[in-house]
């Protein structure tokens, strides 16, 4: 595709928001997109495409440019270059040619190549050793988009020949994944009457995993405790068929008021939230719950494809709070399940440290409980979704059974 000097500028514009104003992605590509509604299809794909990447290979493509991370013409133009894109004839760019590139790259330590932070990279191959590099570049890859079907109002066929209808292609992701579509571009699909009439929702594969792992019955008493806009919420309505008690909390009200608005969407009535103010919210329903849904704070490792942008504002100094959080969370939280219930926890990590090693430890502290099964999606290991972890444990009868 030739490229446009107003496309480009935009690009420029919105790669710096990114990396020095430090704004999140969606938010910049859909102010952007707004405000140029001349662009054709192919040039919001571009746009897109592009900034994503950018972001993504920063790392590498300032050091195949040999400039800083903030210098945008030689990144831009080191990726173009190594991408067989088009390169204009404007004053910023130099002579670059794709074999010097790739010889340069090929001498570049580990870190530069995937394009990590030394401390994420050093860190990955630490909790996954030979499996990192595999992991971190599946993580480096555009991702996917998948539907679920809300089998409160449709099924996954009925939605796919309604989308068809509507020039908006899906196709069934696999027979163990009955209500998951994947999607081939979402511009068209939140102004889609499906859409609009809650017939579905936008949740990755790999996410679609967790809810059933509650072994989930309609008339069960359920708390989703971290449960922000309510993904996974939703899911839960669904598999009970709106029948019995969902709970769906957190500590941030704005969360819970888009939950709201989705549940009303979805036709999920059987959902109501509530505010963690302190820890009186959660003592006060102890031992309440048969289902306990634990979708903790985490690092977010396991959805870099869909958030490139975080892996640049993580430390390891902010996964040390979160992996103390999620300690204290699971510790403190798994006492809203009544004895015989059981508790989901997830997160969408790829980091054992959050992951089986928060689990061990619940266990060891905690000889009522006992660990029934573990869901580890690793992406370029075991999944082509996004990476997330679920464990599920049962919190015995009795402390001696
Ligand atoms: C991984 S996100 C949840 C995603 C959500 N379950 C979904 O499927 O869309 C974790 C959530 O935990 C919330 N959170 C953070 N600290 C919390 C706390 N102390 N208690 C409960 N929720 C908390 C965050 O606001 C965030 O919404």
């Amino acid at each position: 595709m030739t490229v446009d000097r107003q496309l480009i500028s935009t690009l420029h514009t919105a790669f710096n928001s990114i990396t020095q104003q430090s704004l999140y992605a969606d938010k910049v590509i859909q102010h952007h997109i707004q405000d140029n509604p001349h662009w054709r299809r192919e040039d919001k794909a571009y746009f897109v495409t592009t900034l994503y990447d950018l972001v993504r290979f920063v790392r590498k493509l300032a050091y195949l440019g040999n400039v800083t991370e903030q210098d945008f013409w030689p990144i831009w133009q080191a990726y173009q270059v190594l991408n067989d894109g088009h390169i204009p004839d404007w004053e910023e760019m130099r002579e670059l040619t794709k074999s010097d590139l790739q010889a340069r790259l090929e001498s570049a330590p580990r870190a530069v190549q995937l394009s990590y932070p030394d401390w994420l990279d050093a860190l990955g191959e630490s909790q996954l050793g030979q499996n990192w590099p595999v992991v971190a570049q599946a993580l480096n890859r555009a991702p996917g988009y998948y539907l679920r079907a809300n089998t409160l109002k449709s099924s996954a066929q009925s939605l796919a020949s309604k989308l068809a209808k509507e020039q908006i292609t899906c196709e069934p992701v696999s027979p163990s994944l009955p209500d998951a579509l994947a999607i081939e571009a979402v511009d068209r699909l939140f102004r889609s009457s499906a859409f609009q009439a809650g017939e579905c929702e936008m949740q990755d594969a790999g996410s679609q995993q967790i809810a059933p792992l509650l072994d989930l019955a309609p008339g069960m008493k359920v708390v989703d405790a971290c449960a922000g806009a309510g993904g996974k919420s939703l899911h839960i309505a669904a598999l009970m068929n709106n029948k019995g008690r969902l709970l769906s909390m957190d500590i941030h009200q704005h969360k819970l008021d888009n939950l709201k608005k989705r549940a009303k969407r979805a036709g999920c009535h059987m959902i109501e939230t509530r505010v963690i103010k302190n820890n009186k919210t959660i003592k006060r329903l102890k031992d309440k719950f048969d289902r306990v849904l634990l979708d903790v704070p985490c690092s977010g490792t396991g959805v870099l494809r869909r958030n490139p942008d975080s892996k640049w504002h993580l430390s390891e100094q902010s996964i040390d709070e979160l992996i103390a959080l999620q300690a204290d969370l699971l510790q403190r939280y798994s006492q809203m399940c009544r004895p015989g219930g059981k508790l989901v926890y997830a997160t969408c990590s790829v980091l054992p440290v959050e992951n089986q090693q928060q689990v061990a430890q619940f266990l060891d502290a905690n000889p009522d409980w006992t660990l029934q099964q573990e869901l580890s999606l690793l992406p370029g290991i075991n999944s082509e979704f996004d990476g997330f972890y679920g464990a599920v444990l049962r919190r015995n009868d009795s402390p001696l059974d």
